[in-house]
């Protein structure tokens, strides 16, 4: 099969009967083999019609006889499909977009229902060519953010709280598109200089990321990633810039004994290995152990000794106490902050998810702030973008523990709030969502 339409509505069902939408793409990768052009598409069409499953059902509801959760799955995929090339790809022209979802339906078992498939795709474009807007929106801000950009009301709820409407329908847009990649130069093996110059000579462009000595972002597409220059030799790793922020916060010194207590598969352990000259030890702790092997393998990539792994929960480790000059606590979280990367995190996260993982965040903090030395230093740090996982997780956690307090950071390039936490939002700062905050802990704590 070498259609890419049709690998795609194959993926898309995969998902829609539960896989993860990454797994799910990557199962029909390796199956059928596909051209780069039509690799890309297929994969713009998957994620685009998972990301835009809201807006998308709605179009159905509204020009459909039956809703789109009464159409038989299937159909439903086929129309996602048709509607997302129509509303969202204006390089694929319209008539190449209806015929293709027509044959769609035609080898799928809808052979019966082309006339309608055909017929509502026009109906849409007919919509699209009299008003800028074919889809009814309410008025009500919640449901009108929602449909419109896909995303369930709960999150919108959460953003609105934070933000005002017109920033929060900047971060929707923001978090609907295709995601950049941002790498970080391995200062021990090579330099800035040396990748850009490697990197423009093999063709790929790249630019400098403001404040970010390590980083350069990507801005022509490249194909696999571990087949650009570099890779292989361990010059670089891809690791996004609020990523590399974190490891900056923790600011760790050569010599220093570090505790990564969430680290796999590694991004921010081989950072803090890099800032310390690959001297001190570093104990990257994580409780999955197939992520840690990825760890093992980055680490060895970058060429980096001083990281010792220990896998396990880290909330039972009675090893550590008392013995680290700095904690890292980059918590297990929602995602909230980076949902352009996982098209489906939206639809799987719920408040009660996010309540359970507020939870053992706060067993995390509470259990590794005794892995710090009086007078040490902790970082929490989490990719999403909500208060129960960030502020009141902190808030919680000083009140209970008077011996430590914030550390406000010298950044002076994203905005840290007076209470000293620091919240990247990213459609002001053009990188992924994230929370980070400094806390030190008195030297007379026992
Ligand atoms: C946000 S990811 C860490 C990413 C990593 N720091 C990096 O930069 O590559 C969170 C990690 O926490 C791990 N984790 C979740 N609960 C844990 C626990 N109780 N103890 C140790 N690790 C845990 C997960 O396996 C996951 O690898």
């Amino acid at each position: 099969m070498s259609n890419p339409r049709q690998v795609a509505f194959t993926a898309l069902k995969e998902v829609h009967k539960g896989a993860y939408t990454d797994v799910a793409l990557d199962r029909v990768l390796q199956k059928y083999q596909l051209p780069d052009n039509d690799r890309r598409l297929m994969t713009e069409l998957v994620y685009g019609s998972v990301r835009r499953q809201r807006t998308l059902d709605a179009i159905i509801n509204q020009l459909g006889t039956k809703k789109s959760h009464q159409q038989p799955p299937d159909l439903r995929t086929i129309l996602h499909l048709g509607l997302y090339q129509l509303r969202y790809q204006e390089k694929i022209p319209a008539s190449a977009a209806v015929h293709t979802t027509v044959e769609l339906a035609k080898t799928n078992g809808f052979s019966g229902l082309t006339g309608f498939v055909n017929g509502f795709l026009r109906q849409y474009l007919r919509l699209a060519e009299t008003s800028s807007e074919p889809l009814k929106l309410p008025e009500n801000p919640v449901e009108r953010l929602g449909i419109l950009y896909s995303f369930p009301n709960w999150i919108i709820e959460v953003w609105l709280k934070q933000l005002s409407f017109e920033e929060t329908e900047k971060l929707c847009q923001w978090m609907n598109q295709t995601p950049t990649i941002d790498l970080r130069v391995n200062i021990l093996k090579s330099d800035l200089e040396q990748v850009e110059l490697t990197f423009k000579d093999a063709g790929i462009l790249v630019r400098k990321i403001p404040y970010l000595p390590q980083g350069l972002r990507l801005i022509s597409s490249t194909g696999a990633i571990q087949n650009l220059p570099g890779f292989q030799d361990g010059w670089w790793c891809v690791q996004d810039s609020s990523a590399q922020l974190v490891g900056h916060l923790l600011d760790p010194q050569p010599g220093e004994v570090i505790i990564d207590v969430c680290a796999a598969p590694g991004g921010k352990t081989t950072h803090i290995a890099e800032l310390m000259g690959d001297e001190g030890k570093i104990y990257a702790c994580d409780k999955t152990a197939s992520r840690l092997r990825k760890l093992t393998e980055n680490a060895k990539r970058l060429n980096l000794q001083s990281i010792e792994i220990c896998t396990g929960d880290s909330r039972t480790f009675t090893q550590f106490h008392n013995i680290a000059d700095r904690v890292l606590l980059d918590a297990p979280c929602s995602g909230l902050g980076t949902m352009h990367r996982h098209a489906d995190a939206r639809w799987r996260q719920t408040p009660a998810s996010v309540h359970e993982l507020a939870e053992i965040q706060q067993e995390l903090i509470s259990h590794t702030a005794n892995f710090v030395k009086p007078g040490g230093i902790l970082v929490y740090a989490t990719c999403t973008l909500h208060p129960e996982e960030n502020e009141e997780v902190i808030t919680n956690f000083l009140e209970k523990n008077s011996h430590w307090q914030i550390e406000h950071p010298s950044f002076d390039f994203v905005d840290v709030s007076p209470s000293g936490w620091l919240k990247v939002w990213p459609h002001e700062q053009d990188m992924d969502g994230f929370f980070m905050v400094r806390l030190r802990k008195t030297k007379d704590s026992e």
